[in-house]
């Protein structure tokens, strides 16, 4: 069964390479693309704009055209109308925008009682598989004599607009239910004294062009471990999105993660 898809963002870094990949896939079809009307590609065929030749699907704002799920790597303001978009066309959503505010988040969750959404910071098979094995690491290490610190270090391109990655923050979250931590700091400056225990803290590094990577530190007293998943490039985000859409097209109304897609 083809899955009929729309795209929002679809003129940006992770909406070109969804266009290039979905293109390339036929048990998908790119029906619609969105971007906002003074993006200044508005009006562009979204194939052309991806580097892929025509695909004769223009980028626009509004569609007649039908489809079964809405995948969205944009902004917030545009997660929102995503949002919208899918309840209003009864259809799947793949929620991969990060950086939301309170607002945003309670606006996904209350589509869920009405539509299909997976939600998740990164779509990327090794990312979700990594956050298992932290997940294994902070329990079998919530209790160890001495104490566990957990550092999250995270490095992005330098357009990246926000910080830390949703990602760092979902391992930080997985990692402190675990261990029962509930104090959270990002980077440290000054004279704060001695590390306490009871808390993770984020480093979020900007550099040229990194697709993505984070690390995972466990330090103990005469010993430390250190779990680290790269990306060479975007394809591994846009390859789980559009897995995603066909996992959640059709799907009964509720939250879903890359977890229950990936089945892992
Ligand atoms: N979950 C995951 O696996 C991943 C998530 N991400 C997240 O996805 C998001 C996008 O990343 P990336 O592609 O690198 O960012 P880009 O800035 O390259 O792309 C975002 C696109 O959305 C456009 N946009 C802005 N406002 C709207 C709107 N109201 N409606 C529709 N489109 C709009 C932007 O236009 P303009 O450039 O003019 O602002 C741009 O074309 C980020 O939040 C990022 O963290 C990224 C990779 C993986
Ligand atoms: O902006 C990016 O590029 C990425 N953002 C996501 C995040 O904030 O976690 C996922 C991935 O790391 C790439």
């Amino acid at each position: 069964m083809v899955t009929r898809i729309a795209i929002n963002g679809a003129a940006g870094r992770m909406g070109q390479r969804l266009v290039a990949l979905g293109n390339e896939d036929k048990d998908l079809d790119i029906v619609a693309c969105f971007e906002y009307s003074g993006h200044p590609k508005f009006g562009q065929d979204a194939g052309i704009v991806a580097g892929i030749g025509e695909l004769d699907v223009v980028l626009v704002e509004e569609t007649t055209a039908q489809y079964d799920a809405i995948i969205d790597f944009s902004v917030p303001a545009g997660a929102h109308a995503a949002v919208e978009r899918a309840v209003d066309a009864k259809a799947a959503l793949v929620m991969a925008t990060t950086g939301l505010e309170e607002e945003h988040k309670a606006k996904i969750r209350e589509a869920a009682n009405v539509i299909p959404v997976v939600w998740a910071p990164s779509m990327s098979t090794t990312v979700n598989l990594t956050m298992k094995l932290c997940e294994i690491a902070a329990e079998a290490l919530k209790d160890i004599p001495g104490g566990a610190d957990v550092e999250v270090l995270e490095r992005h391109h330098r357009f990246k607009e926000d910080s830390p990655s949703g990602t760092a923050l979902r391992f930080g979250e997985l990692i402190a239910n675990k261990m029962g931590i509930t104090n959270f700091v990002h980077g440290r400056e000054g004279r704060p004294g001695a590390r306490p225990h009871n808390e993770i803290a984020y480093h979020a590094i900007r550099t040229g062009d990194n697709p993505g990577e984070h690390t995972i530190i466990f330090g103990l007293l005469g010993e430390t471990i250190e779990m680290t998943v790269r990306a060479s490039n975007r394809d591994c985000y846009a390859t789980g999105a559009l897995q995603a859409a066909k996992f959640a097209a059709g799907k009964k109304p509720g939250l879903y993660n890359m977890n229950d897609v990936l089945g892992l």
